[in-house]
């Protein structure tokens, strides 16, 4: 008996609520989904300026001015962005003022110095400027209570150079999760350690820490536990005091030394297989004191891989207030004719490429099937969603492809 990747993905979802908000340094917030409705408490521009270097004007003194008729005008101070002492343009003066600093009260304009002598006591200005040139008006960017970043939104660079901006120096957000990666297996050693005959590289420890990475939580890459229950318990042990979410992978199939499903279905935490290829046998629950929230993966490469798309990273999202969950799909034109097993959904690991309208999208399958394919993996550069129910698709057909490696 086994179920959808839908119905698993959603009674995980079920279960995982987001993390609690508080404010965080805005540098904290890179890539974290904001949890409040940002109003602007000052305006942007916060006072009338200069958008160049030149001299504060009023516009009726120089209105006139022409190369054959230019303006002459004393010049009654200098005013620098930061140390702005002159407050007021008296008629028929001009005053030396830098990008950025307040306009004196009666100007309105700024003539550049390419339009002027440069002039320090009295200034000839030969080219009369528009009324309002050159001045940037208080809250013509962003008003006094205008929004400035919804909750939900995922801050970029752009949104915390605004928040900053507006006097932020911290926004509600929810923290990172932290996420302990666990690999199961006697088989498997630490790279650039040497291997035994019947040994493997750790890689999944790697693959899953990396995901977790991308995906914007902390990873703890705790590394090789071997098949035996009690080592696995405790170093599972050792490891909750620090995870809000854990991730094993290996031991939940049906070997005899499946070391995970022996060790904590006796605890309660579900096993079973999941209607996709691969994929197939997962494991979720609840472990500790604290009841954090455990994936049990598969250790194939691949369906290690597969398993943290569908299932790991929508939990990630949803505990740090991230939508959609789930990866969109995109639709794409096989290029080959693909073949796939009746009642699971495969994802098969291919390679998109956008038409450069970004309209059009055309997908080649990349290596076969096999969950051990990690090499092909890494040469994809999407996932292609194969549905239970179809066996084969010819090329020319539609299909659904999760672009891997990009921002939703
Ligand atoms: N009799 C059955 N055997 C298997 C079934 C089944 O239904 N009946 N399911 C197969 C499927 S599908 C999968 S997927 C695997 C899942 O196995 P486990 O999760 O128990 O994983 P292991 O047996 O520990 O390892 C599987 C495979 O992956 C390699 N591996 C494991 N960990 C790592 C790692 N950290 N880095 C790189 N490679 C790793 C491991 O050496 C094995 O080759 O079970 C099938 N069997
Ligand atoms: O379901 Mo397993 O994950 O195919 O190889």
């Amino acid at each position: 008996m086994t179920i959808s990747p839908d119905e698993f993905r959603e009674r995980i979802l079920a279960d995982i609520e987001p993390m609690t908000a508080s404010p965080q340094p805005l540098m904290e917030c890179l890539g974290l989904a904001c949890a409040e409705d940002v109003h602007a408490e000052v305006a942007l521009p916060g006072f009338d300026n200069s958008a160049m270097d030149g001299y504060a004007v009023r516009y009726a003194d120089v209105a006139e001015a022409s190369k054959d008729a230019p303006v002459r005008l004393p010049v009654v101070g200098e005013i620098g962005a930061g140390q702005a002492s002159l407050l007021a343009l008296p008629a028929g003066t001009a005053a030396k003022i830098m990008t950025g600093a307040p306009l004196p009260s009666g100007a309105d304009a700024v003539v550049p110095y390419e339009w002027t002598d440069r002039g320090v006591a009295q200034v000839v200005i030969s080219e009369r400027p528009e009324e309002g040139q050159h001045v940037r008006y208080a809250g013509e960017d962003v008003a006094v209570g205008d929004p400035v970043v919804a909750r939900g939104t995922v801050l970029g660079p752009r949104h915390l150079g605004l928040l900053a901006s507006v006097g932020r120096s911290h926004v509600v957000s929810r923290p990172r999760p932290r996420v302990v990666i666990l690999s199961t297996g006697s088989e498997l050693r630490e790279p650039g350690t040497p291997l035994g005959h019947d040994s493997i590289y750790d890689g999944n420890s790697f693959l899953l820490a990396a995901a977790v990475r991308q995906a914007g939580a902390i990873a703890y890459r705790v590394g090789i536990v071997p098949d035996s229950p009690r080592e696995f318990l405790t170093a599972l042990d050792d490891q909750l005091v620090r995870a809000d979410l854990v991730i094993t992978s290996g031991g939940v199939s049906m070997g005899d030394y499946d070391v995970v499903k022996e060790a904590l279905s006796p605890l309660g935490v579900w096993f079973g297989g999941i209607s996709m290829q691969p994929g197939k046998p997962q494991g979720f629950g609840r472990v500790g004191e604290e009841r954090i929230p455990i994936f049990c993966l598969p250790g194939n490469p691949v369906s290690s891989f597969v398993s943290f798309e569908n299932f790991v990273l929508p939990a990630l999202r949803r505990l740090m207030g991230k939508t959609p969950e789930m990866r969109p799909a995109v639709t794409a034109k096989l290029t080959h004719d693909v073949r796939s097993p009746a009642g699971r959904r495969q994802f098969l690991r291919g390679d998109v490429q956008f038409r450069p309208d970004g309209t059009h999208a055309t997908v080649s399958p990349v290596g076969g099937p096999g969950s051990h394919l990690i090499g092909d993996l890494a040469s994809a550069n999407c996932l292609l969603v194969i549905p239970e129910e179809t066996t084969a698709l010819a090329a020319g057909s539609e299909v659904d492809v999760l672009v891997l490696d990009r921002e939703f």
